[in-house]
């Protein structure tokens, strides 16, 4: 069950920000996140609490198929990277001060163990979908699952917004199989060069989505299915993340092209998810502009990022504590003894 946001708190924000020493709206985006920030905290002068940027970690069958620019092993190569703190979202998540946490739900080859990893394969990478199902419905419910289970752990040792982010080499050739499937849009309109393809690599990306979805044919009205036969586990996790978090009123800053895709999936779940959604940036991937337009979620941050592990998400959480301040602390028209003219 997914609560309606409060509507009233969100009303007494929009009244409060129209009252402070400013002309009415122009923080602009600033106002509008503290007012969505509002009707989630049921609470006219919400605080953020405890950041988390909560990362989901799986492989490919597909990466074998020439469709990233990477081999598969950069994935269990970037988890011990995560962990030395080396990836660009670990220093954003730093330098602002978010909780990291990392989820191996379906890396293959030797698990790494570490204090800092939860590792809970569901199962060692997915099958090549341009050759089979990607996993079994059990195993796609496992994942989302999963994705529950974490994020009400974190919950309830004091998370009160997440982030999310993924890193899954070959994962956007699977969210781009995702989207034909939710979009029915073209394949050629809704496939990008992820990591960095070149042109004869994108078209060969494009080919294997386009038999994935020939192999597989997906019922296009059941999200589980779509997961199951051309998603993948982080994807899955991710999906289940944003379930939860909704279902406790948790708001969900999200990521890229990829994340977006799990949050297209878990509003077809439930479609009161999307009120706890926030769209950080509009992902180079040309995917990710069709994704936010159906979810009618408009990005904070156009910056021509293309990386994924959730870093725009986390890029984002300065101007939410802005916004956050701004409600909180600035002075009205009636204190400073300004009015309008008329
Ligand atoms: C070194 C490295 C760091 C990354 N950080 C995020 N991704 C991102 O790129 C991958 C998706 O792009 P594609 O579909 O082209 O494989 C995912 O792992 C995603 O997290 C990375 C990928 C690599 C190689
Ligand atoms: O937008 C994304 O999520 C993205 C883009 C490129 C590579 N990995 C992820």
């Amino acid at each position: 069950m997914v609560k309606d946001i409060d509507n009233c708190s969100a009303e007494q924000a929009q009244q409060r920000l129209n009252s402070l020493i400013k002309p009415q709206g122009s923080l602009g985006r600033l106002e509008t996140i503290a007012i969505w920030l509002a009707g989630i905290k049921g609470n006219p002068v919400p605080q953020i609490g405890k950041k988390v940027v909560l990362i989901m970690a799986a492989d490919h069958g597909v990466a074998r198929e020439g469709i990233t620019a990477f081999p598969p092993q950069a994935g269990n190569l970037m988890i011990k990277n995560f962990l030395h703190q080396g990836a660009a979202v670990n220093v954003l998540a730093n330098y602002n001060k978010t909780r990291f946490v990392l989820v191996d739900v379906g890396l293959s080859g030797e698990a790494v163990s570490h204090p800092d990893l939860f590792v809970r394969r569901i199962r060692a990478g997915t099958r090549n979908i341009c050759r089979e199902e990607a996993m079994t419905r059990r195993e796609a419910i496992a994942a989302l699952e999963l994705g529950i289970e974490i994020i009400n752990k974190e919950i309830d040792a004091g998370a009160t917004i997440v982030a999310i982010g993924e890193l899954g080499i070959g994962n956007t050739a699977v969210s781009s199989a995702i989207l034909a499937c939710l979009s029915g849009r073209d394949i050629r309109e809704i496939t990008g060069r992820g990591t960095g393809l070149d042109d004869c690599a994108l078209t060969r990306k494009q080919q294997v989505i386009a038999q994935a979805l020939e192999v597989n044919r997906p019922n296009l009205i059941d999200p589980v299915d779509i997961l199951s036969r051309v998603g993948g586990l982080e994807i899955g996790a991710l999906t289940g993340v944003i379930v939860g978090s909704a279902a406790r009123s948790i708001p969900v800053v999200l990521d890229g092209f990829v994340s977006s895709i799990a949050a297209w999936l878990a509003c077809r779940m439930n479609p009161q998810c999307r009120s706890y959604l926030l769209a950080s940036h509009l992902s180079e991937e040309p995917g990710h502009r069709i994704v936010l337009e159906e979810l009618k979620l408009e990005p904070l941050l156009d910056f021509g990022l293309r990386i994924g592990e959730g870093t725009g998400a986390v890029l984002v959480f300065p101007l939410i504590e802005s916004a956050v301040k701004i409600i909180n602390e600035m002075a009205t028209m009636d204190e400073v003894g300004i009015k309008l003219l008329n």
